[in-house]
């Protein structure tokens, strides 16, 4: 199989002299709950670090101060909970009225499962006209969203990223962590062909993490163990977001965000050791990463 490199990797352009922020993405990030405020900030970072323009992250009304205060440049959009902290349904309108205003979307980093959180996902899914990267418990609520529509993830409104590890692939497929790389990557096709419309590309991770679009298939050369460590999934679905932003396509991205999101890692891991790495070297890595292409 092909290494995602095996295509030319796409060039961000060099940026014009009277560039603005809008010019490089206006993206939304939908995550977090309580416990769990750093999964959407570990992205937000990686996506400003890729480039994007500007962010902000809707995030349940007691994580939004959590979530802000990871960083100045981060704004935030409060979202009605439950009693537990989990996304209420009372967010669909207003979510869903939002869909014009983001270039791109990215939903899932810590945001918990419950009904809220299955509809909410569902509903942006099928709706938003606009890139979107969908990981972590958006794709759990995808799984929960099949059990109820076979169709959930067929035509949706614009292209979608799906970035799943082998457990929430083995949730939203059935097929099990392991296997050749032949039979990941054709379950991996299986999965981009639930949508016919084929605006689907699939990222699935781990050590040789690979993506396909149901036609294309490539395997990601860069990385280490040391990413093995929770937050990076976080990280890499920022950068693919700030990508996207970018006006790259979904396969682009994606190929793109691998390779780079990799490549921090083993900056990171030559300079502080494999064992010593956390998600957020990861995203202080990045800009070298993207200098070092
Ligand atoms: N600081 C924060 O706020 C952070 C928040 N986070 C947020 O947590 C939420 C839950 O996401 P999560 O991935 O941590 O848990 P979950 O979906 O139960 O899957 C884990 C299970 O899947 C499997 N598995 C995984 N990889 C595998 C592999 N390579 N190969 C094989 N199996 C593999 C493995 O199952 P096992 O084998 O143990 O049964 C493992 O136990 C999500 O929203 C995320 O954004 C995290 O990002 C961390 C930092
Ligand atoms: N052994 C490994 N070799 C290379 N990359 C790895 C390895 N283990 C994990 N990764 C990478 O780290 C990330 C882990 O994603 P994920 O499990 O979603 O983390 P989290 O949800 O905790 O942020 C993926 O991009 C995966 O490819
Ligand atoms: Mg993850």
């Amino acid at each position: 199989m092909n290494d995602v490199t095996s295509e030319p990797l796409p060039i961000l352009p060099p940026r014009e002299r009277d560039a603005h922020k809008g010019d490089f993405g206006r993206l939304i990030i939908v995550g977090g709950s309580r416990g769990m405020a750093g999964a959407p900030a570990m992205a937000g970072l990686a996506a400003l670090r890729s480039g994007a323009g500007l962010l902000s992250i809707a995030t349940p009304v007691s994580t939004q101060p959590l979530v802000a205060g990871f960083s100045p440049c981060f704004m935030t959009i409060p979202l009605v909970e439950d009693d537990y902290g989990l996304l209420d349904y009372a967010n669909v309108v207003d979510m869903l009225a939002a869909r014009e205003h983001f270039d791109v979307w990215a939903l899932g980093p810590g945001l918990g499962q419950s009904e809220g959180v299955t509809e909410l996902v569902a509903q942006l899914y099928r709706d938003v006209p606009r890139p979107m990267v969908v990981d972590a418990d958006a794709l759990n609520a995808m799984s929960h969203a099949l059990q109820r529509n076979p169709q959930a993830l067929a035509k949706p409104a614009g292209p979608r990223v799906l970035t799943p590890h082998p457990g929430e692939f083995a949730r939203l497929t059935g097929v099990a962590p392991g296997g050749s790389l032949a039979e990941r990557a054709q379950a991996v096709g299986e999965l981009c062909r639930r949508d016919p419309s084929g605006q689907t590309v699939v990222i699935l991770k781990g050590h040789q993490s690979l993506v396909g679009d149901g036609n294309r298939y490539a395997v990601n050369g860069t990385g280490n163990p040391g990413m093995a460590t929770g937050g990076s999934g976080d990280c890499l679905t920022g950068v693919i977001a700030g990508l996207l932003g970018q006006k790259l396509s979904a396969w682009d991205a994606a190929r793109l965000g691998m390779h780079l999101h990799g490549l921090a890692g083993d900056l990171a891991a030559k300079e502080l050791g494999e064992v010593s790495l956390i998600a957020s070297d990861l995203v202080g890595y990045l800009p070298a990463a993207f200098q070092a292409r």
